[in-house]
């Protein structure tokens, strides 16, 4: 990752995929319209894997069909591995499709075909001759695990096997990019973990750009270098992930991203926290651990006391941070002083007290 908050991949060249004040307006038939995406634009440099999250009709699956031409924009120009989509005639398109490789929330595998019949498929389409496409599919199903599989047929495999089919079909003709459509959702917490790790190796190992979008914070923490909050068609915040997770933020103001850390107090913590303090309660992050324990361990000679009353620790992509929250206690300017020490060495959040925090 380089200073300036980009990502490597960008010094080598223009982003693999460029919305630029997109909308796409959808008339209900009443004469009434829904913007499904309204006024977006963003950018997705190669080789990174960039998350969009929102709930169920922000207008995700709406983006994620406008990036392989699925959609056509009411309006704004989508520039995808060098052609602008938005412009492009279907046959024109279905070349840049041949460049990105999709994997479904329902798995979309062929019932009838046995799992290296299903890895084969698009091989076929893409003309590859009967040897070839057999070294591929071996080397495929090496790659996700399932080189055991290749005679088995979905209905024989779990959830988590199917969607590893599903990934190696998506890879199979060495795409640039991959779009992920709510690629876990339809699995259970230990299945997730496992397809998550590979839609990483994917990306780490082939170098393949992934756009994922999903409901789910964990994809996002586990995956994502960079992420996009949808809600009501707009991107409403967008950053890398370890910044928006590791930073609380001094005006309070919690953001959806930051909102999902189990490690801040719900109201009910603060509740019972309160039940044996009056200090002031502060929420630390420990991006930097080392500035954070020097500084507390000088608490005493500012006359102050700490306890640690919650905190835990969130593991993203690139890097480990933690929450800690503290009450402190002592004379009104030194726990002031103290604060503004702290401050210096790392975010810190007020925690007030009955304040709301959404979940
Ligand atoms: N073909 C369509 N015709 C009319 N309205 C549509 C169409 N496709 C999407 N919409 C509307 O656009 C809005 C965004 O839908 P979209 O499916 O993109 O959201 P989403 O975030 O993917 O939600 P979900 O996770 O439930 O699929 C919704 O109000 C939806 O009803």
């Amino acid at each position: 990752m380089s200073t300036d908050g980009t990502t490597d991949a960008r010094a080598g060249g223009d982003p693999l995929i460029e919305f630029r004040h997109v909308t796409r307006r959808f008339s209900s038939g009443r004469g009434s319209a829904v913007t499904a995406v309204d006024d977006v634009s963003f950018t997705v440099d190669k080789g990174e894997v960039y998350g969009v999250i929102g709930f169920s009709g922000a207008g995700k699956s709406t983006l994620i069909r406008l990036i392989n031409g699925l959609e056509r924009p009411t309006s704004g120009i989508i520039t995808v591995l060098g052609h602008e989509v938005s412009g492009l005639s279907e046959s024109k398109l279905r070349h840049v499709r041949s460049r990105i490789g999709m994997v479904f929330q329902q798995f979309n595998l062929f019932q009838s075909r046995n799992v290296a019949g299903n890895v084969a498929y698009p091989l076929r389409v893409a003309g590859w001759g009967k040897a070839d496409r057999e070294r591929r599919v071996h080397e495929l199903l090496e790659f996700v695990g399932l080189a055991d599989k290749a005679k088995a047929f979905p209905e024989q495999l779990s959830g988590g096997q199917k969607q590893r089919v599903g990934i190696a079909r998506a890879l199979a003709v060495k795409p640039d990019v991959l779009l992920a459509d709510e690629s876990t959702s339809a699995l259970d917490p230990s299945t997730t973990g496992e397809v998550l790790r590979l839609l990483r190796r994917a990306n780490e190992e082939l170098g393949i750009t992934i756009v994922a979008i999903t409901h789910e914070m964990e994809v996002i923490r586990s995956i994502a270098d960079r992420v996009a909050v949808m809600d009501k068609g707009k991107i409403i915040e967008e950053g890398r992930v370890y910044d928006i997770f590791s930073n609380p933020r001094d005006d309070g103001e919690v953001t959806f991203v930051g909102s999902a850390l189990k490690d801040r107090p719900t109201p009910e913590d603060i509740g019972r926290i309160r039940q044996h303090t009056t200090g002031r309660l502060v929420t630390v992050s420990l991006k930097d651990s080392s500035a954070v324990g020097s500084v507390l361990g000088r608490a005493a000679e500012h006359g102050v006391a700490f306890e640690i009353v919650h905190g835990g620790m969130n593991t993203t992509k690139n890097a480990s941070f933690g929450l800690l929250t503290l009450a402190l206690e002592g004379e009104h300017h030194a726990v002031q002083r103290f604060v503004e020490t702290m401050k210096a060495a790392t975010p810190v959040q007020e925690v007030r007290d009955g304040e709301e925090v959404p979940r």
